[in-house]
């Protein structure tokens, strides 16, 4: 592919959007790359040629266009897909109707790059849309960034499983902002910052989901846990997921006394401070026994078990010893890397590493 012309659609340009778009621009050049669409649930830019735009002019230049539903934007899309001439479309969003559009997008020939999670977490009717139209159509999807961030998890999965290791289990801290408000919360020394306050500064970094009770629910978690078990095949036989990330037990952190309303984000975690002392309790509570608290998931094949958990680790524990910021450990027992796990460490959120994992994506198409 490395003569081709490669159009770019980028849509969603909030936190990652954004810093993917600079990271896009601001490669060296010549720029294999044209961003011919951008678009936010209220605009759309699209130029067939590519836009003429650059990193301090593209926000104005989006705001000041009209709106284009997802649907047409795929058909104007479809017709740039010509022999030589690739289409990738990004979605930088956590929308669920964008990530239904992955089959009509791979059954016309574009790629699809995302972090996000929704396609390939829920129903498992849509991933298997996504891996039908792909391999009809031989468009690809790349997806790194939907665990881990910007880390090598999928790509090293995915290597594991082609060159013929058997993965026996899968276990670690998924969650970037899990990772830093626990890490915070409870460092194992007596007293320490208010939970709510850990989970204000976990979403001012850009840690957490749009809405910060997404990750609190453990949904967060559950969804990286379904996509990692459908990069097993032979999982499937011992641990269905039909319903994805909703099939897997989950310990929510949501007090109960928030779980029924439906607060906007910045009121769930003003709220949320009503709370601190149930969550002060349990830091004590751990911190008696000579522990900390982590959230931590697991894909465990031999014992047929997913779930996604707040545990207490002993202070000597690497989850507690070895964790900092929004770090995630990811660590993969197979029968190759045994009785020592291959383990991936690094910051699991924000949106620098998230971007990158997006790019890379992109660059792996040429
Ligand atoms: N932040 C992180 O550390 C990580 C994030 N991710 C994933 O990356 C994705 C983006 O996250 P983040 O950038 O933090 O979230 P943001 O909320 O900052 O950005 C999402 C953007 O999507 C836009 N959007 C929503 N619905 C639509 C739609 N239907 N069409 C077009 N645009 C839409 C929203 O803008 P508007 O409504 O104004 O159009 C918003 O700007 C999510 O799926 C998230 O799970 C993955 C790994 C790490
Ligand atoms: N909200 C998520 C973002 C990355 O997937 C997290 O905290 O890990
Ligand atoms: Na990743």
């Amino acid at each position: 592919m490395a003569s081709r012309t490669v159009s770019v659609a980028v849509t969603g340009v909030g936190l990652v959007g954004s810093e993917f778009i600079s990271q896009l621009l601001s490669l060296a050049t010549p720029n294999p790359f044209r961003i011919v669409a951008l678009s936010s649930s209220k605009h759309t830019l699209f130029a067939p040629d590519g836009l003429n735009i650059t990193v301090n002019s593209w926000k104005e230049s989006l705001a000041q266009s009209s709106a284009k539903t997802p649907q047409d934007l795929v058909q104007d899309l479809s017709k740039l897909v010509k022999p030589g001439q690739d289409v990738v479309f990004v979605d930088n969003t956590s929308a669920e109707n964008i990530a239904s559009l992955y089959p009509s997008l791979l059954s016309a020939g574009i790629h699809v790059i995302t972090p996000n999670k929704k396609a390939f977490s829920g129903d498992l009717s849509l991933f298997d849309g996504i891996l039908s139209s792909s391999a009809k159509s031989g468009a690809k999807f790349l997806n790194e960034s939907t665990v881990g961030a910007g880390l090598p998890v999928i790509s090293t999965l995915k290597d594991l499983v082609a060159t013929g290791d058997k993965v026996k289990k899968i276990e670690g801290v998924f969650s970037g902002t899990m990772s830093y408000i626990f890490n915070n919360f409870s460092s194992g020394e007596e007293g320490g910052p208010s939970f709510s306050s850990v989970v204000a500064v976990a979403r001012e970094k850009g840690y957490t989901e749009p809405h910060p009770a997404d990750d609190l629910t453990g949904s967060d978690v559950a969804r990286k846990l379904s996509i990692l078990a459908r990069f097993i095949p032979s999982l499937k036989e011992k641990v269905p997921l039909p319903q994805g990330y909703q099939s897997v037990p989950t310990t929510s952190l949501i007090p109960a006394g928030l779980a029924s309303q439906s607060l906007s984000a910045d009121d769930f975690v003003t709220r949320l401070a009503d709370y601190d002392a149930e969550f002060d309790q349990k830091r004590s509570e751990a911190l008696k026994e000579g522990s900390v608290l982590r959230y931590v998931g697991v894909v465990d094949l031999e014992q047929g078990i997913v779930k996604a958990d707040l545990q207490k680790y002993p202070k000597t524990h690497p989850f507690a010893t070895s964790l900092g910021g929004s770090d995630n450990i990811i660590m993969f027992h197979t029968e190759r890397y045994s009785p020592r796990p291959l383990i991936i460490q690094g910051a699991g959120a924000g949106a620098a590493v998230t971007a990158m994992g997006v790019m890379s994506d992109l660059l792996k198409l040429i």
